[in-house]
């Protein structure tokens, strides 16, 4: 189970692995957050749908999800509460911040109940979600990392609580790698990054858990990209990097184990391959 709190954040943050595990025919639910109402237009002929002008590019990214999850091979894509019962909250700091019925005003229980349904019906043994950082500090974010480890901690109490719960990250090691390699590019996505610590996000990699490469799968992540045109430009900084670093970037993904015990790993630091390492199959 994934719990995400925009439609595009499945494919960003996780596509790779989504693609990866379902392909094996692994059961994978994606819970995501709110419909990404706030979000920018990145495609002209849609700018009137914007939240400050007919506000539809909610349901219009509702649909760019379901595009992304079949290139991606989930069948079971979830709302939490129901498609459109949380907002999208905009950026940390803006006046959407304080709109009602956004994701960053809602009550944590409430809403960690409506995914503890969810987790009484699907009984994941793995939940993957963000850090308490919301990885990257979106205030959506944040609160998808409150509410899916309120529910699990709810779960596990309950009896069904998942084996494990992981959070994205991205390596430092991997970060530097990225900088330097695109330092004297004119096409630099790093560009204003002087060193590692310049990024909102990141982790040592002893900290780092878990490596899953699904290069093998990394054209369904790039298709599943290109399902969230609103969101992800051809000019995306992530196509760029794409095409410097291909498979090895859109292919591989990090995450830090917040609950449980790592499983069988290799490599200086113990990663394991599998997120379902030292789970009984
Ligand atoms: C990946 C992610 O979480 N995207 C969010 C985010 O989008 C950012 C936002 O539009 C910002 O204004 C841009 O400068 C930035 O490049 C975007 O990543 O926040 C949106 C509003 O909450 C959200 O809809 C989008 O999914
Ligand atoms: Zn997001």
């Amino acid at each position: 189970m994934l719990v995400h709190a925009h439609p595009d954040d499945e494919t960003v943050s996780t596509g790779a692995t989504i693609a990866h595990y379902a392909a094996q025919g692994v059961e994978v639910t994606l819970v995501t957050c709110t419909l990404g109402e706030e979000g920018e237009i990145h495609v002209p002929e849609l700018a009137l749908l914007a939240a400050t002008e007919a506000d539809q590019l909610g349901g219009y990214r509702l649909a760019e999800l379901d595009a992304a999850c079949a290139a991606l091979g989930v069948t079971d894509r979830r709302f939490l509460g129901g498609a459109g019962r949380y907002r999208d909250s905009g950026m940390m700091g803006l006046e959407t911040n304080k709109h009602p019925r956004c994701f960053w005003q809602a009550d944590l229980d409430e809403a960690a109940a409506h995914l503890l349904e969810i987790m009484r019906e699907v009984r994941p043994q793995v939940v993957i979600t963000y850090d308490e950082n919301g990885f990257y500090g979106h205030p959506d974010h944040i609160q998808a990392h409150r509410v899916a480890m309120r529910a699990a901690e709810r779960a596990t109490a309950e009896g069904f609580g998942p084996a494990k719960v992981y959070w994205t990250t991205v390596p430092k090691s991997v970060l530097e790698a990225g900088v330097s390699a695109f330092a004297e590019s004119t096409d630099n996505p790093f560009a204003g990054i002087e060193k590692v610590e310049d990024f909102p996000f990141g982790t040592s990699d002893e900290e780092v858990a878990a490596r899953i490469d699904a290069t093998d799968r990394h054209e369904a992540k790039v298709a599943a990209m290109r399902a969230h045109a609103t969101q992800i430009p051809d000019t995306s900084w992530l196509y760029s990097i794409a095409g410097n670093f291909g498979s090895e970037f859109m292919g591989v993904e990090y995450y830090t184990l917040a609950v449980g015990e790592r499983g069988p790993g290799d490599g200086p630091h113990g990663w394991e391959s599998d997120l379902f390492a030292g789970l009984p199959s």
